[in-house]
């Protein structure tokens, strides 16, 4: 909110003498609003406003009883302002870009003062700062309008992650960072861990929406890996700088109406010319995640020798339509059709036939970044929760004053503390371990993060509805965060492999794992 020195200063006996219809002034955290025009155009009504209890008194506890605070953020009731109580100053606080949260729970501990972690360094501290501040301040707006109008994320914001080489970060550690400028080199190619790239995922689900977050290069994440590590040099070399530098989009295509899970049985074709040097590639593909704007495809085809993976580009016989989900088009979810659509046969990635393997190389770090997705977000519902059930009062008590509300934030805290925590020791293993040995000893582990991070996520969005009631089905007030998360959750539980194949896929690993002499 401006600096409320500005304001003109004011008793309260003053206020309580604009208490009619046409002269009606309210207070609200110690400034003063007259409401005598707007009264007619306010959502919850003109009555009220002329309450006994409201008109010309202090209403800051029915209104945060009914509002978010960003109501009073906007400039066009921030105009309504008339002055401030003399000698009293504002107490309640919104989001404010850039800070750490004093809720209990609502930061995972390690951002928390006076509580300790092994795994991050000051690095990793001043890392996340500089992070935090970025999406808050850049990133959180454009979700927010984006997410309502369905368009995709603005290039200015992809512009603005290019100059930190945000894009190449959030690929990982490795060589492609080399020779980059991190966050304005506060952190350097050679230092940058796991724990940085959690750092950025986590503050991105906290300042996004859910739609919104896929749309700002989720495809990216998972499409541009098996250019990296199987395409040839000639390949990287062209698409690797267009994509991290926010200029070219791209996206991984792999499920079609007929296959998800199940890629043997795909059924997008891929056809060599009669002279051998071009693919020619038939099929659709469903369900694809920035499909709608790419301007590269990673496909999964069928081929003579199997399964092979090819990087299609944009042109004749691509053609991408976008599919309604239950988030926002901003995501880009396409329907995509090729129609004897020609690619050079250099464009394949790995081996031909050997799209499996391509495939399964990628799933780990894909799951992972989900996992730190998912851990963050119902976090912030935690959070929410707490704020709600202390402000929101029922029978003249805060709505946690009911055993069963209690007990339903001990489930949502204890969920979003036990993904978290397994999550950083997995990613510690992740930063001591070859990629190899990730894949050996850690798929299971992510495969079982991931699906418990998920259910957990579904739990706590139930449970949350639940406390919210009615405004955890409404997509305005107070509960809007409450609706979204709840509507979107299932994505999180879906993408990178359904619950029940992923948490069976953990327990198979296990069961390989099992010494042959062991016995009760
Ligand atoms: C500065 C003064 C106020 C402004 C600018 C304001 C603005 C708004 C806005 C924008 C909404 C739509 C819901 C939302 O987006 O959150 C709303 C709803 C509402 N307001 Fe206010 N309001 C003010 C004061 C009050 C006061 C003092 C009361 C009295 C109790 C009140 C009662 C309501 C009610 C009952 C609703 C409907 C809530 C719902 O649908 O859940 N408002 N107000």
């Amino acid at each position: 909110m401006a600096p409320s020195t500005q304001l003109k200063p004011i008793s309260r006996g003053e206020v309580e003498k604009h208490n009619t219809p046409d002269d009606l002034w309210i207070i609200v955290d110690t400034i003063v609003y007259d409401l005598s025009k707007f009264k007619g155009m306010h959502p919850g009504g003109m009555s009220v406003l002329l309450d006994p209890e409201i008109a010309g008194q202090d209403a800051t506890e029915a209104f945060f009883s009914l509002h978010r605070y960003e109501v009073l953020e906007k400039p066009q009731f921030q105009r309504l302002r008339v002055g401030q109580i003399e000698g009293e100053r504002p107490t309640i606080k919104g989001r404010i870009a850039g800070e750490i949260s004093k809720v209990p729970y609502a930061e995972p501990t390690w951002l928390n003062d006076g509580y300790y972690s092994p795994y991050y360094s000051e690095g990793h501290r001043k890392f996340h700062k500089a992070v935090r501040r970025f999406f808050d301040e850049v990133v959180h707006p454009d979700a927010i309008e984006r997410e309502a109008d369905g368009k995709r994320p603005s290039q200015s914001v992809i512009d603005k992650m290019t100059e930190l080489n945000m894009h190449a970060m959030r690929m990982g550690p490795g060589k492609h960072l080399k020779g980059r400028v991190l966050m304005n080199g506060l952190v350097t190619p050679e230092e940058f861990d796991y724990f940085h790239e959690l750092i950025i995922t986590q503050e991105f689900a906290r300042s996004s929406l859910r739609g919104y977050g896929d749309g700002l290069l989720g495809g990216k994440v998972i499409g541009l890996p098996p250019v990296l590590n199987f395409g040839s040099e000639e390949l990287k070399n062209k698409v690797v700088p267009e994509v991290l530098s926010g200029k070219k989009f791209i996206c991984l295509a792999i499920s079609e109406a007929h296959a998800g899970s199940d890629v043997m049985g795909l059924q997008t074709t891929a056809v060599k010319s009669e002279d051998g040097k071009e693919w020619i590639i038939n099929g659709s593909k469903k369900w694809i995640t920035n499909g709608t704007f790419a301007d590269y495809f990673t496909v999964g085809c069928k081929t003579e020798d199997g399964f092979t993976v090819i990087l299609v580009e944009r042109g004749p016989g691509v053609e991408t339509k976008p599919i309604k989900t239950s988030y926002s088009p901003t995501a880009g979810t396409a329907y995509i059709t090729f129609d004897n659509v020609r690619v050079p046969v250099e464009n394949t990635l790995g081996e031909e036939g050997g799209g499996i393997f391509v495939m399964l190389s990628n799933f780990n770090h894909e799951r992972w970044v989900m996992c730190c997705a998912s851990a963050r977000s119902q976090r912030g519902v935690v959070e929410e929760c707490l704020k709600w059930t202390t402000q929101r009062k029922v029978f003249g008590k805060p709505l946690h004053s009911q055993a069963v509300i209690r007990s339903k934030l001990a489930a949502m805290i204890s969920r979003a503390e036990s993904a978290q925590n397994w999550l950083e020791n997995i990613t510690y293993q992740m930063c001591n371990m070859t990629y190899k040995q990730q894949a050996g000893k850690l798929a299971g582990q992510i495969a079982l993060l991931k699906s418990y991070s998920t259910s957990c996520g579904q739990d706590t969005a139930r449970d949350a509805v639940q406390i919210f009631g009615g405004r955890g089905i409404t997509q305005s007030g107070m509960g809007k965060f409450i609706e979204h998360y709840h509507r979107t959750i299932p994505f999180d539980a879906l993408l990178g492999g359904a619950e029940d194949v992923l948490a069976d896929l953990g327990v198979r690993q296990a069961l390989r794992a099992m010494p042959k002499d062991a016995r009760l």
